[in-house]
């Protein structure tokens, strides 16, 4: 840095962040940074802020060195200090961003402090873009304070106080927590006319990758929560809806903004971006006639063959892709060198897991065989059973899901939760019973692959259990392979599960809850999946083998799958 270079020395141009010119760098007599007041926006030691994506983010850090090369060993009171000032500066950026206008909104971070944490949070009622780090209460987990604002003493902690605790106590990995007013969150909350919905979803958004762990095409479902006449008052509602979603990261407050949370300040500050981007899009949709909940009937990148000429009209759910996972000539010896496929018994493993769509039947006869049964057959299976109720949960479960003006025949109703892909119990419930109807009259059988049959019989002969997982009922499961194209399969079958016996198959305590039941050990498990979220999961849980199956018609793999053993036959897996 050259200090007669005019342009160096003026701010904002020639450096960026931490990479101060000599007459701005705020270092102390003894050579520590000195990062607040009117240094406040040059707070960062490195030349840019760490990563999403490792743990080696600012704040983690307690050694850092300034651009001058200067290593210094930051006190918990110099951390401290970053993070006040760090709150004030994110502060200014959303209130510019238009989250955070009127004094509404803003953030709160928390870093460990020995065995406790130690709570930042700005005061109320000032203007969020003039804070500075001297307005910052520091608490600790209890609430007590540990620093009033040094600025003024007598300021009261932000009205979203209790908020951010009510995240914290019950997301115990976050420690950012971010509340915005902007306008798209309320909006978003309104498209549902009648106001009473419990969720908004939207699906088939590029940007929902920002949000955990969804891809372009998962279903991201946000908890809507009443507003109240004061802020702290949601804090009742904020901690039902986070335990009610266990896998939300944020909560939308009818006509009043958003709540949202991240592991660190810059994983929740990008899946707030992310979030209001996707409700500002949803918005837009919704005035375009186009529902954000609904997948596109084409131009999904899951639908990705291109030698029809019918993509225009036909669903995406009724094309049958040709090759294995897109690749045209199965050739597998890459693979099977480079990832060892397990064989049982002989390399010790005790049981075998399986997925069922695109693992032991095809993807296609769930999408269109089984669920296009339930619509074509429903006025039938309905007028046969004039005396059934299904009515009142169903429209229960369209309200709660934004359905506006009440649906008043079961047939809308269900159209309404299938398009949209709605895990409805009322709905599952129904289907199922329509399914178990056409099971017994012979018009379903479900699919099951050629290898299935001969795989299960050599793995009973060899004395190993196989179970099933699926997000299917245990009931669904049990009609499949009780009426599958290779006859009852269910006496070959040791047992069932599903999300309400073990939880999410993107869960990794779901595989640890399956081996406790099994009293075995997560390494003494194969599991074979075709979704890659689903293995990743399995191998965090420490299952022993988590495998890829390859079928005609599976989704494309990423770099992630082609990391797992792939097999193309569960014959595969049996042993010699
Ligand atoms: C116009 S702001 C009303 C209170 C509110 O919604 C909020 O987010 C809290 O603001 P505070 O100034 O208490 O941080
Ligand atoms: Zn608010």
């Amino acid at each position: 840095m050259n200090g007669n270079n005019n342009e160096e020395e003026t701010p904002g141009k020639g450096w960026t962040n931490g990479a101060l010119p000599p007459a701005f760098a705020p270092h102390t007599l003894d050579g520590k940074l000195q990062l607040y007041q009117h240094h406040r926006r040059w707070i960062g030691l490195n030349s840019s802020w760490s990563r999403i994506g490792n743990d080696d983010t600012e704040l983690s850090k307690r050694t850092s060195s300034s651009s001058s090369g200067i290593s210094l060993v930051e006190t918990p009171e110099e951390q401290g200090q970053r993070v006040r000032a760090l709150i004030a500066q994110l502060c200014e950026s959303f209130y510019k961003a238009g989250w955070a206008t009127g004094t509404g909104g803003g953030i709160s971070i928390r870093v460990k402090h020995n065995d406790d944490w130690r709570v930042f949070v700005a005061p109320s009622g000032l203007q969020k873009e003039d804070l500075i780090g001297d307005d910052i209460f520091e608490l600790d987990m209890n609430r007590n304070v540990v620093q009033y604002p040094f600025s003024n003493p007598t300021l009261r902690q932000s009205a979203c106080t209790p908020l951010w605790y009510v995240i914290y106590r019950l997301r115990p990995t976050a420690t950012a927590v971010l509340h915005t007013h902007s306008p798209n969150a309320v909006y978003a909350t309104l498209l549902d006319p009648t106001e009473t919905s419990s969720c908004l979803r939207i699906t088939h958004l590029e940007m929902l990758k920002g949000v955990g762990n969804h891809a372009y095409d998962d279903f991201l479902t946000i908890p809507i929560i009443d507003n109240r006449p004061t802020e702290d008052q949601l804090a009742d509602q904020l901690a039902a809806a986070v335990q009610q979603y266990p896998k939300t990261n944020a909560v939308l407050v009818r006509r009043h903004g958003l709540y949202v949370w991240g592991d660190s300040w810059e994983q929740c500050k990008t899946q707030a971006e992310s979030i209001d981007y996707v409700l500002a899009a949803a918005v837009q949709m919704k005035q375009m006639g186009i529902d954000p909940a609904v997948p596109p009937k084409s131009g999904t990148y899951r639908d990705d063959d291109d030698d029809d000429d019918d993509d225009d009209v036909e669903p995406v759910t009724k094309k049958q892709k040709t090759g294995f996972h897109g690749v045209s000539a199965a050739d597998n010896a890459d693979d099977l060198l480079a990832n060892v496929t397990p064989l049982l018994p002989r390399d010790g493993f005790k049981a075998l897991l399986l997925d069922i769509e695109g693992c032991t039947s095809s993807i296609a006869f769930v999408k269109e065989v089984l669920f296009p049964y339930v619509r074509q057959h429903l006025l039938e299976f309905l007028e046969q059973r004039p005396n059934a109720d299904w009515l009142p949960a169903l429209q229960q479960e369209v309200q709660s899901h934004g359905g506006g003006d009440v649906m008043t025949t079961i047939s809308d109703c269900v159209t309404y939760l299938m398009d949209r892909d709605i895990k409805s119990a009322a709905l599952k419930e129904l289907q199922g019973q329509m399914w178990q109807a056409g099971y017994d009259e012979g018009e379903l059988q479900g699919h099951v692959y050629a290898d299935m049959k001969p795989m299960l019989e050599w793995m009973q002969g060899n004395h190993i259990p196989v179970y099933i997982y699926s997000s299917g009922s245990v009931k669904a499961q049990k009609l499949l392979f009780g009426h599958s194209t290779q006859g009852d399969l269910l006496p070959l079958l040791a047992g069932h599960f599903d999300i309400p016996s073990a939880g999410g198959k993107k869960e990794s305590t779901s595989y640890q809850t399956i081996a406790t039941q099994l009293g075995l050990q997560p390494s003494e498990i194969v599991f074979v999946s075709d979704a890659e979220d689903e293995l990743v999961a399995a191998r965090q849980a420490g299952i022993g083998k988590a495998v890829m199956s390859v079928r005609p018609g599976n989704v494309p793999m990423t770099a992630v799958g082609k990391g797992f053993p792939a097999i193309y036959s569960l014959l595969q897996l049996c042993g010699a």
